[in-house]
């Protein structure tokens, strides 16, 4: 088995990349998505968060509000107290799927898409170096992430000049809490550059997959 970090800023494209390379047969596990599972009402991570940032991060329906928790965490700059509470469980899930792929197919090729591999400094005390075995970074210019940002946020919906304003600058916190590419770049085996059609991807993750999955024999 091959354990392979995919990483990447906001907007990079790594979701697009996983996909692709998911096509090709890699087991993926989404960061976000786990994170997300883990905020359900009646999991140990929802409590904590209500407990730490109080019942304003509550909708009516028991849901937390995101947006909610995006302001507290990224505008008031509380976002390493939501990391504390969130990253040690993604990373102890991500580590109990691992060992159970490993088990039914001991030459996968399994991926963990995260924006944060380098910067999670709350896992169980084992480091990227611990947990990955490659590390793929996909890069993009810094204003072609924020614009995806901004179109994803969107969803087709006409946005005013202030909306607009207000997500590009909500791209650019997150962005600051995140390692520059240059910096992680040296870190990296591998580096993807997403700053053209979706086609160029595919063609970079054809060119690897191979590479990837007879390291993982
Ligand atoms: C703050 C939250 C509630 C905002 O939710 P929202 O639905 O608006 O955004 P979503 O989760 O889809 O994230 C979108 C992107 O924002 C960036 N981002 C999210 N969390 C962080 C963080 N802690 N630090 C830096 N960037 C982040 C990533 O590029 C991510 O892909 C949510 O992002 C969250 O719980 N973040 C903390 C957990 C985390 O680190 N998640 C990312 C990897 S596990
Ligand atoms: N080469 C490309 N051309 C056009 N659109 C793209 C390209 N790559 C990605 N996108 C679009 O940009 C948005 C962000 O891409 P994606 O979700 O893959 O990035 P990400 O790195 O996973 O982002 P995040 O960290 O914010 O979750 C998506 O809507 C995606 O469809």
């Amino acid at each position: 088995m091959l354990r392979v970090g995919l990483t990447g800023g906001l907007g990079s494209g790594k979701s697009t990349v996983a996909g692709l390379f998911a096509a090709h047969g890699a087991h993926v596990l989404q960061s976000d998505a786990i994170g997300r599972e883990l905020m359900e009402p009646g999991q140990d991570v929802h409590a904590r968060i209500v407990a730490h940032f109080g019942n304003e991060v509550v909708l009516p329906d028991g849901q937390l509000d995101r947006s909610a928790l995006a302001r507290i965490a990224f505008a008031e700059g509380r976002v390493e107290e939501l990391n504390a509470i969130i990253h040690p469980a993604v990373i102890a899930r991500q580590k109990d799927l691992i060992e159970d792929i490993a088990l039914r197919n001991p030459a996968a090729v399994v991926m963990v898409e995260s924006a944060l591999i380098f910067e999670a400094a709350h896992g169980d005390g084992a480091q990227w170096q611990q947990r990955f075995d490659r590390i793929i970074l996909v890069t993009a210019p810094e204003e072609m992430k924020i614009a995806r940002f901004v179109r994803r946020c969107a969803d087709d919906r006409k946005l005013t000049e202030a909306q607009r304003e207000e997500l590009e600058a909500e791209a650019a916190r997150r962005l600051a809490r995140q390692m520059p590419d240059d910096q992680k770049m040296p870190l990296c085996d591998y580096v993807l550059t997403n700053d053209g059609a979706v086609t160029e991807l595919e063609w970079q993750v054809d060119q690897l997959w191979p590479i990837l999955r007879i390291a993982a024999r």
